[in-house]
Parts: structure tokens; C-alpha cells; sequence
């Protein structure tokens, strides 16, 4: 790999005798991972190759899944570099607490974190950038997590609506990238040498609104993808020096993992607490995390908020009617009402199952909030893609197994015919690959009605 001549000098000088060793890395193949959705792991575990576990993180496996396969389709499993799997493993979210993902997309660590909820408490995706918001809040369908809120706003708004609001935060910062060179080589040209001094001033002001929103006690989880100190070490001397209310929690270090290094920043030992991987070290891609946990007598909010959000987001309850053809779609479809629907919402004609935290959404641009039931379409419901990957599979009264080359027509978008009709009558059902259900289809005598999202066509 072509890598910038003063990027080779800053690393030789930084790592001496070992900046061999690191610069050939370039030149391997980027690490390749996995993890399974713990909510379907016995439907998966047979369809996937788990010889090479990864030590320092539960379900995660090294190895490469194609965007068609039905692991991946069905939300059996999300693609994630082996090294920013154990972003999520720092975290360590327990059920029933608030969480907040600020720099999400494409979700990686939120489908991590939603997963170690296990359905208790509420973890909100945030993600800056409109179009990775979008491309968040599918990641978050498919993975079928249903107690989650996806937002697309900036730190500084979210931060003058939620202060003290979250048990565990994770800044997950957009950061000069050095560590990606190998998945993505285009990278190197952007960087040059005061790049990652450009980035650490940004992720300064995020980690200030990120502390806006953390609740006294609350633990604060800082990554980056890059190797550069300035954003790594000197930011994390900075948050040290700055708030004397944080204070460095230590990082397991799994083998093949390293202390981060104070030299490089003010000298404070606890700098060591945080964790580096390096790709001449560890099997896996270039990454810092570092964690914190703010005192628990911390009374004010730690910064103040800048801007006030104006966007505003009304949620309604349906109506008696609307519940009435609600209930009849549930009682045509499954075979029993398995689940306890939590608070259900009405948004326009969507249909949504909310999560009851006490989060306020005045004024925060949600693009996703709980699970997406359906849509009212005039006396009739029209059910969403998330039933599909969410609900239990066996809830569905019609499930219908396809080959493979059925399952590759839907996913293209195709009509399927089947010998003989399945109902007597219309009916909404699942279909599913090699046992895993992956979308709804409308089946009407003969034929199932294609019913996979058009975004998600291939
Ligand atoms: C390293 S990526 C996040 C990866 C993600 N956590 C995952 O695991 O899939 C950083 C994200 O921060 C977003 N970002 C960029 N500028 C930002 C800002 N000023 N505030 C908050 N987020 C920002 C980027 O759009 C990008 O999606």
C-alpha cells in the first residue's frame, strides 16, 4: 500500500524499532469478522463457520459473511472488523440501563450495545450525517432491536434536550481514519500531518456535549479508528486535565493488546488504563478505546449546551378504530398474540412500539423509534419489514421455506409462484431460508406478494 512518506516518518519516530513491523501490516489483508445476534444464535451457529472464535468478545468470530447471505439478510449476524468488535465488549451495557451511541453509523456498536440490552432499557443511535443515518437505521431493523430510538441530529442539540440522561455513553469519534488504511486505502489521501490535529479539536467539542448527557456516575467510553496521539492519548489527557470529575477506568488487556502510552500525551499514568490495537500486534484493525466514569456527585451538567433544537416530533396514540383493525391484522397473523406489545404509537399513519424510558423527543429528529408495526392504509394494516427480522419466528400462522433461487428472486424484488396456495384466504406471512426468517410476503392464492423493503433490494 501506497502510504504517505511523513505518515512512515511520524510512525518510525513513534515506534522505533517496531515501526517495521507496522508499516509491512499495511501491506496484509484487513481483518475480517462477525457476530452473531445472540437472538438467533441457534438458528445460525449450524449456517456459519465458528472454528475461530474471538477471545475478548462474546459471539464475535473472525471470518468473512457476504451482504446476500441469509445470516446477513435475516439480521443473523452483523459484518464488523474483528478489533472494533471489542469497542462494544468495553461498553458493556447491562439491560435496563440508557444508552447513547452519539456517532453510530453504520452500527456497528449499536447493534453490539442494542444486543447486550437484551430488550431492557434504551439505547438511542445518533448519527450526524443524514445519509448514514438512514443506512444506521436499517442496520438497526435488521439486527431487530426493538428498544431503540435512531436520531439524526448533532451532539450540541442532543446534548440542550437530554442533560444527565444516559448511564453510558459512547463517542465513537469520526477521527483521521489511520487504522482503515487496509479496509479502505482511498483514506490515505486525505490524511496529511495536521489532519489528526483537526480531528482531536472536533472531537473535543463532542466529547463536551457527550458529557452534557451523562448522568452522575455514568461511564463514558471514547474510541477512535486511527493510531495518531494527538486524537488518542492527548485527547484522552485533555478530558482528564479538563473535568477532574472523570476519572480512567482500567481496560482488560486481551493478548495481542497494549496499554496506551502516557509518554505520548502529558505523562499521566492512567493514561495506561486505555487500550491500543495495532495490526502488526493483534488480528484485527488499527483501534484506541479509552474509558471513564464521572463522579457520582456531580450535580450540574458538566458543560452547558450551545444550540436549541427546532424541530419538533408529535407522537399520538391510535384510535379505537385504528386498534380495532390493528387487532384483526395481529389476530389473521399470528397465531397467538405471543409478544406483549409495548406502548404503541401513532406517527402519521405509522404504526410504532415505543420503549416507555423517560426520554423526551421535543425537538430531536428521530428517524426510527422502537419497533416499525406497520401503516394504516384505509381500513386495512399494512405490516412492516421489522416483524419480519424482530418477532419470533414461529408466531407467524404462515411460514413458508424458499430455495435458493426463490430467496435470491425476492430478494430481488420478484413475485414468487407457488404449486399449490398456502391460505384460503389473503394473508400476510413469513418466509424464510434455510429456517431463518427474512422478510413478510402477502400470499394470495398462488402467488406471495414481494414485501421486501425496495431499499433493500439487490
Ligand atoms: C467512526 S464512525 C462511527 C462508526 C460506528 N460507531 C460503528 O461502529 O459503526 C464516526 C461517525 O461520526 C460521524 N460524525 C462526523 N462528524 C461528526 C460530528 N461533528 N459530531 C458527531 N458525529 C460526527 C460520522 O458521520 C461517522 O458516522
Amino acid at each position: 500500500m501506497n502510504l504517505p512518506d511523513a505518515f512512515i516518518e511520524k510512525y518510525q519516530q513513534l515506534l522505533g524499532a517496531q515501526s517495521t513491523a507496522f508499516i509491512t501490516s499495511f501491506n496484509q489483508p484487513a481483518g475480517k469478522g462477525f457476530r452473531i445476534n445472540p437472538t438467533k444464535l441457534d438458528a445460525v451457529k449450524p449456517l456459519v463457520n465458528t472454528k475461530a472464535p474471538i477471545a475478548y468478545v462474546e459471539n464475535g468470530y473472525y471470518g468473512a459473511i457476504r451482504g446476500r447471505d441469509i445470516v446477513h439478510t435475516s439480521g443473523g449476524v452483523y459484518s464488523q472488523e474483528p478489533s472494533a468488535m471489542y469497542v462494544g465488549a468495553v461498553v458493556q451495557a447491562n439491560p435496563g440501563e440508557m444508552v447513547l451511541d452519539l456517532c453510530a453509523a453504520p452500527g456497528g456498536k449499536s447493534t453490539h450495545i442494542g444486543s447486550q440490552l437484551a430488550g431492557e432499557g434504551l439505547l438511542v443511535a445518533n448519527e450526524i450525517n443524514p445519509k448514514r443515518a438512514k443506512v444506521l437505521a436499517e442496520n438497526i431493523e435488521r439486527f431487530g432491536l426493538r428498544n431503540t430510538v435512531v436520531t439524526n441530529n448533532s451532539p450540541e442539540q442532543l446534548a440542550a434536550v437530554w442533560p444527565q440522561k444516559f448511564d453510558k455513553i459512547l463517542v465513537d469519534a469520526p477521527c483521521s481514519g489511520e487504522g482503515m488504511f487496509r479496509k479502505d486505502p482511498e483514506a490515505t489521501k486525505y490524511w496529511h500531518t495536521t489532519y489528526p490535529a483537526e480531528c482531536a479539536r472536533r472531537q473535543k467539542d463532542i466529547l463536551q456535549s457527550a458529557l452534557t448527557m451523562l448522568k452522575p456516575g455514568g461511564t463514558l467510553v471514547y474510541s477512535t479508528c486511527t493510531f495518531s496521539p494527538e486524537e488518542d492519548e492527548q485527547v484522552m489527557a485533555w478530558l482528564l486535565a479538563t473535568y477532574p470529575s472523570l476519572t480512567a477506568q482500567t481496560i482488560e488487556k486481551f493478548p495481542g493488546m497494549v496499554a496506551a502510552n502516557p509518554t505520548w500525551a502529558d505523562g499521566n499514568p492512567d493514561i495506561q488504563k486505555a487500550v491500543r490495537l495495532w495490526p502488526h500486534l493483534i488480528r484485527g484493525e488499527g483501534h484506541f478505546i479509552a474509558k471513564f466514569q464521572l463522579a457520582s456527585n456531580t450535580t450540574a451538567p458538566i458543560a452547558l449546551a450551545k444550540k436549541t433544537p427546532k424541530k419538533q416530533q408529535v407522537n399520538g396514540q391510535p384510535t379505537k378504530a385504528q386498534m380495532a383493525i390493528f387487532n384483526d391484522f395481529v389476530a389473521q397473523t399470528f397465531k397467538q398474540d405471543p409478544f406483549t406489545w409495548g406502548h404503541l404509537k401513532l406517527q402519521g399513519v405509522y404504526l410504532h412500539e415505543v420503549s416507555d424510558a423517560d426520554l423526551p423527543l421535543q425537538g430531536v429528529k428521530v428517524l426510527r423509534n422502537g419497533l416499525n408495526l406497520g401503516t394504516f392504509k384505509k381500513n386495512r394494516f399494512e405490516p412492516d419489514h421489522d416483524l419480519a427480522v424482530t418477532l419470533p419466528q414461529n408466531s407467524f400462522k404462515v411460514q413458508h421455506e424458499v430455495d435458493e433461487v426463490a430467496y435470491q428472486q425476492y430478494l430481488h424484488g420478484d413475485i414468487l409462484t407457488l404449486p399449490k396456495p398456502i391460505a384460503d384466504h389473503k394473508v400476510f406471512g413469513l418466509l424464510t431460508h434455510e429456517d431463518l426468517g427474512f422478510a413478510l410476503g402477502k400470499f394470495v392464492n398462488q402467488q406471495v406478494k414481494n414485501f421486501y423493503p425496495k431499499g433493500l433490494r439487490q
